[in-house]
């Protein structure tokens, strides 16, 4: 069974290196093998730990080969280390030996002596052999190969953290997500869902002093197979992406509109800080995302979100509309990098080419949806100060109708001296954001 895993796992991989995005190819073959329990498990952590760790097993790759072999067999190889770099309950043996029989699977059988030969060479080093390989390399690069990140993130994050800093976010980010959840005060009270939780064998623990937050200890399952997913109990949603509209502060009765709202993630908590009364406009140009808010609303039993399909950087529709506008402006999210394994290969600079110009379009027009005196806040989940205090210093520059607004003295996240707040997740134990709240004068 084990070794079927790991043929679904090759797949998965060999989709990914043709361009498909990782959790949608792992999300097909998930579905169509109907994978459950442990093997689901293990395709799970082949797929996206080998994704994430890339650069790392591609150096001890190059390192042992003189020259890389074919992509199925280098796929082969990088499976067959990172069990046994990464996964202690693999023993050697069992990694050594299905990485010889997978490659003899897909027909490629000429190349089990030199699978075998490197994962014996490398089961047998005493000391860790990447480090002799990298050595010779600059410091960035010597970063980039053993935490496995491109040069472009790690220079960028050099530029603002320590070394010691730097180091620890790599390996914050290399750790498989925890998931948390957000649950539904409309639906259900904490007590009633942890002892729900509880009966059905998982632990979940509160979040203070973050209202609505719960971190479940574990989860082999999918989401929907867990209690009261169904119900609209809860929400999945990282403890950092849930202050995000506690900034924003919405009020019962009030009219909000989430410029950028697909899923759903803040809109859904929106409203129910607002108790599903008054008006959420929740606006997006995909709707294929849309539809997931669609049923994230009714799921949850939310009644006061309307949907409404349009490009918001274009749209005059809400002219002094809202009382609260949000944009969780689409961004390079390198503050989630954990949860994407193969996003931290996607090429920063030139997404920020097309997200930049995006960005300050967005802001520029949803702060004209905004009353006079009412608030917008704005958010991302990246690290890169040119998608957050610099496009809010160049909004301020042309609009010298708007200022920053801090947080409430009491708001447990801090902010700079600025008064926005940039979420670093080696230092608070959460996803990377950037969120700041700004108050139109007149
Ligand atoms: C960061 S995601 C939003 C996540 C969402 N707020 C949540 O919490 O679930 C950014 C969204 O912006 C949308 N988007 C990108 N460009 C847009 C535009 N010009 N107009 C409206 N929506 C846009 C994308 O489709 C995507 O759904």
């Amino acid at each position: 069974m084990e070794l079927s895993a790991r043929r679904l796992a090759l797949d998965t991989l060999e989709r990914v290196a043709k361009g498909a995005y990782a959790d949608v190819a792992l999300h097909q073959v998930l579905q169509r093998y109907a994978l459950h329990g442990s093997d689901r498990t293990l395709v799970t952590e082949l797929v996206y730990g080998t994704i994430r760790q890339q650069r790392t097993l591609d150096t001890l790759i190059q390192g042992f080969c003189r020259q890389l072999p074919p992509l199925p067999v280098q796929l082969v190889l990088r499976l067959g280390l990172y069990q046994l770099r990464y996964l202690d309950r693999i023993p050697a043996h069992a990694a050594v030996h299905s990485s010889v029989e997978l490659v003899k699977q897909i027909g490629l059988e000429g190349f089990a002596k030199l699978v075998n030969g490197v994962l014996r060479r490398y089961s047998r080093c005493t000391t860790d052999p990447l480090e002799a390989f990298i050595a010779h390399l600059p410091l960035v690069s010597q970063l980039g190969c053993r935490y496995s990140f491109p040069d472009e993130l790690i220079a960028s994050w050099l530029e603002r953290l320590p070394l010691q800093e730097c180091t620890a976010l790599c390996q914050w980010f290399n750790q498989p997500p925890r998931l948390d959840l957000r649950l539904n005060p409309l639906r259900i009270t904490a007590d009633q869902l942890i002892a729900d939780f509880e009966t059905a064998g998982y632990g979940l623990q509160p979040i203070p002093p973050l209202p609505q937050g719960l971190v479940l200890s574990h989860c082999g399952q999918s989401m929907q197979e867990l209690p009261g997913y169904a119900a609209g109990h809860w929400s999945v949603q990282d403890r950092a992406a849930q202050w995000v509209s506690h900034l924003l502060d919405p009020q019962p009765g009030e009219v909000v509109i989430d410029a950028c709202a697909a899923p759903g993630g803040k809109t859904t908590h929106i409203a129910e800080l607002m108790e599903d009364q008054g008006r959420v406009i929740a606006c997006d140009r995909s709707p294929h995302r849309l539809r997931k808010l669609a049923q994230n609303r009714d799921r949850l039993g939310l009644k006061s979100i309307e949907i409404h399909i349009l490009d918001s950087a274009a749209a005059g529709d809400f002219a002094a509309v809202g009382d609260r506008v949000l944009l969780d402006a689409p961004c390079s999210g390198t503050g989630t990098l954990h949860r994407h394994a193969d996003a931290r290969w996607r090429p920063l600079k030139r997404r920020l080419g097309e997200l930049l110009p995006l960005q300050a379009q967005l802001l520029a027009t949803v702060s004209q949806w905004v009353k006079p005196y009412g608030l917008l806040v704005y958010a991302t989940c990246s690290l890169e100060p040119a998608e957050n205090e610099a496009q809010i210093q160049q909004f301020l520059a042309h609009h010298p109708q708007w200022h920053i607004e801090p947080p409430p003295p009491n708001f447990p996240l801090k902010a700079a001296p600025e008064g926005w707040i940039t979420v670093w997740p080696q230092q608070q134990d959460m996803d990377g954001f950037f969120m700041v709240r700004l108050r139109r004068d007149s």
